[in-house]
């Protein structure tokens, strides 16, 4: 990193007005006392193992671009090279360096590899426009999601930068749907190591292995033991998509630089009994380890990653009922955690509902009014319940009368309180006195829902005559089939617009393409997806150094996505701002948690002066994609 006192020499030394005519943000250090400068991202040199060059001059030859665009009226600014240990031709192949052709000539012989590459220099765009071209030459989804994973492994600046510009087109080829088949076929479509396995070999190792990670620095952690991967089931160490795809989103669309993330499979065994008897299966092939072991084996791994890595946040995905609300209760008082699917999910639900309440015509106020059956009673049907309910007791109704909103069903039917001793003590705070058991179609007919949400793994769920049976009680119905991939949502976009006679307001967890009725009408289906809300969750806990994510924390996420949509986003019928815009969100997010952590006293890495501009705070911090002049890390004397 580097020193103030660098940083006064550097500013002086850079007082020239650099070239640029491109649009990129670059790798900046001043502008820090620049009135005209709104906000700025720190790109990769900043924050990598590499360090930062102290000497600007030693940039000879290069040509450092950035823009004058949002840039404008910043005379001090510099592109900060970053020094790497890595040498000559290794640089080719080291994803977090490597440039490619873009690599040039005064960089080709500094970092002695010229010959190596071909005569022409390319840029970021051209490589972008090369690589698109070819992606969108494929029919298969698959298929593109492993262009874009190899693209991943081979230069990950240009693949942030794919997704960073193309995030309404990449996101359904390295995440929902498609991450669901790239997880089945993990085995068998497996080439190069990405991320860390822990098994229960490993125990008692754990403190030691971390070092085997080759970042010092890691900001975010997404584990998954495979238990429950999307609507798939048990996966077992096939599960290693999601936290890789979650994370790929985290650098895109929460801005944390790649070199800070770390995806985690913690491999305590899988009960898929296919899995069990693969031969290609590339995970531990013992049944799962239960109770007391599989919990000491978790108390170490998450031990051992704060020991080397004090502020690191785990995100948890993707674990199964059975131990995801313990996991959470077990740790997060005392370390940096959250889970996604209880607590992400909930907070990204909020904000679509209180959209789809503001699409009606109706005050947000009213959400405590709604009627709202939640098909689903695991992680994410009792986090969602949890986390509207908070925002109910937030609108000044008492709890009682908040519960009483809900009409929460399993696979037996209605949790009621005659089975109270079966469920577990979050799912018992929702028990109706009367009617256990009652299915779904009933609990509409005799409650007529005004809202909702499908969260089973159970697709096609929602039939035609439960939708025309809620319709006819509800002139405008929210309809929320959440379960992923697409072939698990309860019903599709199509369908739900159909059999409401377009009435309904849609969401869905994995994304559906616009919908035409012959009589010209358009429908844009919304996306209401977790992925709105973690990227900015973890930005924010993580720039402040915060100790613990709050439930405050989760709600005001919310509220603050909720209200980054537009008057147009709503006339159209979105629910949720178009994800083009989710770097945006995500910053308003991480601002809205930061100032929550101040308020709580949970902020440890805010300085009084960063606290009277948290825009700005949290935008120096945000990761953006672009290619950092490199140089060799030796002793240089000057
Ligand atoms: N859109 C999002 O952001 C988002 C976030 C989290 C989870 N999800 C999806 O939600 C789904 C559920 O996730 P989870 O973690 O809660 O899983 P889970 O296994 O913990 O819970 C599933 C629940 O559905 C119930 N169920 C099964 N069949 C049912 C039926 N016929 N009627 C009523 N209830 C039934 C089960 O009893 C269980 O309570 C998954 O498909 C997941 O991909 C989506
Ligand atoms: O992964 C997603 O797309 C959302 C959510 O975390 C899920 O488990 O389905
Ligand atoms: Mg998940």
């Amino acid at each position: 990193m580097i020193s103030s006192a660098c940083r006064g020499s550097l500013k002086s030394l850079c007082s020239v007005q650099l070239r640029s005519n491109t649009r990129q943000h670059a790798s900046l250090i001043s502008c820090n006392n620049s009135p005209n400068v709104k906000r700025f991202s720190t790109a990769f040199s900043s924050q990598t193992d590499g360090e930062v060059l102290t000497v600007g001059g030693a940039l000879s030859g290069e040509e450092p671009i950035h823009e004058t665009g949002e840039w404008a009226g910043c005379k001090r600014s510099f592109m900060i090279p970053i020094r790497i240990s890595v040498r000559g031709t290794d640089i080719l192949l080291d994803p977090l360096y490597n440039k490619g052709t873009a690599f040039k000539t005064g960089e080709r012989d500094r970092l002695r590899f010229r010959g190596m590459l071909p005569h022409r220099i390319m840029n970021i765009h051209l490589q972008k426009e090369r690589f698109l071209q070819a992606l969108r030459a494929e029919d298969s989804n698959i298929r593109k999601n492993v262009m874009l994973e190899d693209l991943h492994d081979r230069n990950e600046t240009l693949y942030h930068r794919v997704l960073v510009d193309h995030i309404e087109e990449m996101a359904p080829y390295i995440y929902t749907p498609t991450v669901g088949q790239a997880c089945m076929e993990f085995a068998t479509r497996y080439r190069r190591p990405r991320g860390m396995y822990f098994t229960e070999e490993d125990r008692g190792h754990m403190a030691a292995m971390v070092y085997n990670w080759p970042h010092r620095d890691v900001h975010v952690i997404c584990v998954t033991d495979g238990s429950r991967i999307l609507g798939l089931g048990d996966l077992g160490a096939n599960g290693m998509g999601i936290p890789i795809g979650k994370l790929a989103l985290y650098c895109a669309a929460g801005g944390i630089a790649p070199h800070r993330v770390l995806p985690v499979v913690f491999d305590a065994g899988t009960n898929n009994e296919a899995l069990l008897q693969d031969k290609y299966y590339l995970g531990v092939q013992r049944k799962r380890l239960k109770g007391a072991a599989y919990f000491r084996m978790m108390d170490e791994f998450m031990d051992a990653v704060r020991f080397r890595w004090p502020n690191v946040l785990v995100q948890f995905e993707d674990f199964s009922s059975e131990v995801a609300q313990t996991l959470l209760d077990r740790y997060r008082d005392d370390h940096l955690c959250f889970n996604d699917d209880i607590q992400g999910t909930g907070a990204t639900t909020l904000a679509g509902v209180l959209g789809a309440l503001r699409a009606k015509g109706e005050e947000v106020t009213s959400l405590g009014d709604q009627r709202i059956v939640i098909a689903g009673a695991g992680s994410a049907g009792i986090g969602i319940a949890q986390v509207l309910m908070q925002a109910m007791e937030e609108q000044g109704r008492t709890p009682e009368e908040a519960k009483n909103a809900f009409y929460i069903l399993d696979q037996n039917g209605l949790l009621g309180t005659d089975r109270a001793n079966d469920l577990n003590a979050e799912q018992r705070v929702f028990v109706r006195s009367a009617d256990n058991n009652l299915s779904l179609m009933d609990v509409v007919k005799k409650y007529k829902p005004t809202i909702l949400l499908g969260v089973t793994t159970v697709g096609g769920l929602f039939t035609g005559d439960l939708i025309r049976e809620m319709h006819s009680s509800c002139e405008r119905p929210i309809i929320f089939p959440l379960s992923n991939p697409t072939n698990k949502a309860e019903c599709t976009a199509e369908q739900a617009y159909e059999w409401t006679n377009g009435q309904c307001i849609f969401a869905s967890g994995s994304p559906f393409d616009t919908i035409e009725f012959e009589d010209g009408r358009v429908f844009y289906p919304s996306q209401c997806n977790n992925m709105y809300v973690f990227p900015g969750l973890g930005l924010g806990a993580s720039v402040c150094g915060a100790q613990k994510v709050t439930d405050r924390m989760l709600y005001v996420a919310a509220e603050t996505l909720a209200n980054f949509v537009s008057k147009k986003d709503m006339e159209e019928g979105r629910l949720f701002p178009q994800l083009t815009r989710i770097r945006e969100v995500s910053h308003r997010i991480a601002v809205a948690v930061v100032e929550e952590a101040l308020r709580e006293g949970l902020a440890t890495k805010v300085k009084p002066a960063d606290a009277n501009d948290l825009d700005s705070f949290v935008g120096r911090k945000m990761y953006f994609p672009e290619y950092v002049p490199l140089v060799e890390k030796r002793e240089i004397s000057i």
